[in-house]
């Protein structure tokens, strides 16, 4: 870790598609902290996830992750993160058993009692295939997989976003669990109850730029003070994003 403490160090990303630009984003993570990064659909999350994890190149600006340049450290940085970020897996017909014996081998850090331990909490049924397994389920797959390599740093596109209320609950109570046992947790949403549930940080991001990557409590002062009474994060959003209909 660097002397700040940070995890995860984003400082100038930048990333121009053609109709589309990624202004350069600012924000950092500490151990245990879970960060809500929030925007509407198209504002640029997932472009800002992968362009972190070098999914896609980003056009300027560094990240440094556990204190050490991304780029540089790529292979070595990978082994202590987990991450599940758009795409298509190309596992969906396999079993998890299967995954997990391909995947455990690219770990030097890979505890299979670790593995066991989350295989049972979450239920998890090693003969079904990942096909088959509810978004929920999938979700529980995911950091199964990281936290067996003993990942500090979780980035997840939209984990919740699948979920059926319930779901989403139990999905924000494992991700407070987490983070106190000092893992980081970087989660895109479009959904502000799971800010209201489990997010210490909120990262809102608009059209490609960051509005405000803060504490919660200051996230919702700083709009309280713009709107008036005692806005929900959910009023906050609607106040950033209200556009006047015209019929
Ligand atoms: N490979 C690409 N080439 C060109 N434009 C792209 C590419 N990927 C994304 N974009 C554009 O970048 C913009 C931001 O998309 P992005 O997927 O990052 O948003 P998002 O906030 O994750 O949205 P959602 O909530 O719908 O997943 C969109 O306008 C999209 O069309």
């Amino acid at each position: 870790m660097n002397d700040m403490g940070y995890i995860l160090e984003v400082n100038s990303l930048t990333k121009i598609y053609p109709t589309f630009e990624l202004k350069p984003i600012n924000f950092h993570i500490e151990a245990g902290e879970v960060m809500g990064f929030i925007g509407r659909n198209g504002a640029g999350k997932t472009t800002t996830l992968k362009s972190i994890l070098n999914l896609v190149h980003p056009d300027a600006g560094s990240v440094r992750i556990l204190g050490m340049d991304y780029l540089d450290n790529e292979d070595k940085i990978k082994q202590q993160i987990g991450y599940a970020v758009g795409g298509v897996s190309y596992y969906k017909r396999k079993k998890i058993k299967e995954i997990v014996a391909i995947t455990r081998v690219f770990y030097d850090s890979w505890d299979d009692e670790e593995y066991h331990h989350y295989l049972t909490a979450f239920n998890l049924d090693e003969n079904k295939k990942l096909m088959d397994l509810s978004e929920g389920m999938k979700v529980k797959f995911y950091l199964t997989l990281a936290l067996s390599h003993h990942a500090k740093l979780l980035i997840l596109d939209e984990p919740t976003s699948g979920l059926d209320p319930v779901s989403r609950d139990e999905m924000n109570e494992i991700f407070r669990k987490l983070a106190e046992k000092g893992v980081a947790i970087l989660f895109s949403t479009h959904i502000t109850s799971d800010l209201d549930k489990c997010a210490d940080t909120i990262t809102y991001i608009k059209n490609g730029e960051l509005l405000l990557s803060t504490k919660k409590e200051d996230f919702i002062r700083y709009y309280t003070k713009e709107i008036g009474g005692t806005p929900s994060l959910e009023d906050i959003m609607v106040h950033i994003e209200r556009e006047e209909v015209n019929l």
